[in-house]
């Protein structure tokens, strides 16, 4: 373990044909301005080398052990080489380079849980890509609890948590389909997840005594129970659990209008009930600026709010300004133990 006087993140490879890479490079290539703190990228140095060659962007890269990288950053983009080698075409998904994702991501969870590094922030993933792979964890998220389980010493309950200045949102259920929500939900989960939020909002983001807005699952949460029985019989009863072990949670709020800018006022963290009733209104209000934070785990994780965009990658136009953030506050919250 090396002594720090700045936090060093570490930085995953991401799909490679996706707009990771070159966002990692102008990253660095903005380090300066923008005050990014010292990062290392774990990927193929070959393969991030052709990368910005076909922008003609000058970079220097320096192949390092992590514990080089930060001495390396202020000179050169420092890169931590996988054992698998890359060869992927911007835009074009393919299977083929899924193992060097993954073992991106492997070992940059073990240097950071060994102390080498402060904190993880990934690059996007094609969740899809892996899937043809043979991948088993839905996204980071799941994959990253599974990763820390042996080092919790229990299994880790991944919260995923999307922040930006003006909202933060969770959404309780996550990488499953539309059509199993309802039968996901339970009183239980959302119990937890509050409790995660809470405290993490607490230890972590400095928050003295967090407000927690919480969603219903139907139209006009439930509307009494004429539009659907969940907001009544399984969210209501976990806001009362939720106030019973002092957490200030409020809900279940319809979550039509709960998201307007007078709403907003009122809470630290909005709970929703899926996937994209969280993800909606804040990329939406903040897509370039919001950052995708895995509460519950034994270590910092951060995460640009986007995904791969393979629409454009390739074409040098992908703003790096979420993953920036993302970078930035990966620094702030390593400044905070966690419990
Ligand atoms: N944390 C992660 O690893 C995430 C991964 N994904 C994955 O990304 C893949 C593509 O997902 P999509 O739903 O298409 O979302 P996406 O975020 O990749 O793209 C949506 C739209 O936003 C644009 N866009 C995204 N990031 C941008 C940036 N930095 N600058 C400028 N424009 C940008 C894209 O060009 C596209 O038009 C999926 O396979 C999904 O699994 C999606 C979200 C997060
Ligand atoms: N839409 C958010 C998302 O898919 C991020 O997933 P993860 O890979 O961070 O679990």
């Amino acid at each position: 373990m090396r002594e720090r006087h700045a936090p060093l993140l570490l930085l995953t490879q991401g799909d490679p044909a996706g707009i990771g890479p070159e966002l990692t490079l102008k990253a660095w290539m903005q380090r300066l301005d923008l005050g990014i703190p010292p990062f290392a990228v774990l990927t193929d140095p070959a393969y991030l080398a052709g990368i910005a060659r076909s922008f003609g962007w000058n970079v220097p890269m320096k192949v390092v052990a992590v514990d080089e990288a930060a001495a390396a950053f202020g000179k050169a983009l420092p890169v931590i080489p996988l054992s698998h080698s890359v060869t992927a075409e911007p835009g074009k998904p393919d299977s083929s380079y899924a193992a060097s994702v993954i073992e991106s991501i492997e070992r940059a969870v073990r240097l950071v849980v060994d102390g080498h590094a402060d904190a993880l922030v990934t690059n996007p993933i094609s969740k899809h890509v892996l899937y043809e792979a043979g991948f088993a964890h839905p996204g980071h998220t799941e994959f990253l609890a599974t990763l820390s389980g042996p080092v919790a010493g229990h299994p880790a309950h991944p919260v995923m948590m999307l922040w930006s200045k003006d909202l933060a949102v969770v959404p309780v259920t996550v990488h499953i389909p539309l059509t199993a929500v309802a039968s996901s939900l339970t009183t239980d989960l959302i119990v937890r997840t509050g409790r995660i939020v809470a405290r993490e909002l607490t230890e972590r983001f400095g928050v003295a005594h967090p407000r927690l807005a919480v969603a219903g699952l139907n139209p006009h949460a439930g509307e009494n129970g004429a539009m659907g029985t969940e907001d009544g019989d399984l969210i209501l009863p976990a806001i009362h659990m939720l106030r019973a072990a002092g957490i200030n949670a409020v809900g279940p709020l319809p979550a039509d209008t709960m998201f307007h800018a007078r709403a907003r006022r009122q809470y630290d963290a909005a709970l929703a009930m899926y996937h994209d009733q969280a993800l909606i209104p804040i990329k939406t209000l903040a897509f370039d600026e919001a950052v995708n934070v895995t509460l519950g785990l034994p270590f910092v994780r951060t995460s640009p709010d986007h995904g791969t965009a393979f629409d454009i990658a390739g074409k040098g136009v992908a703003h790096p300004d979420s993953l920036v953030a993302a970078m930035k506050l990966a620094a702030r919250l390593t400044r905070r133990p966690i419990a």
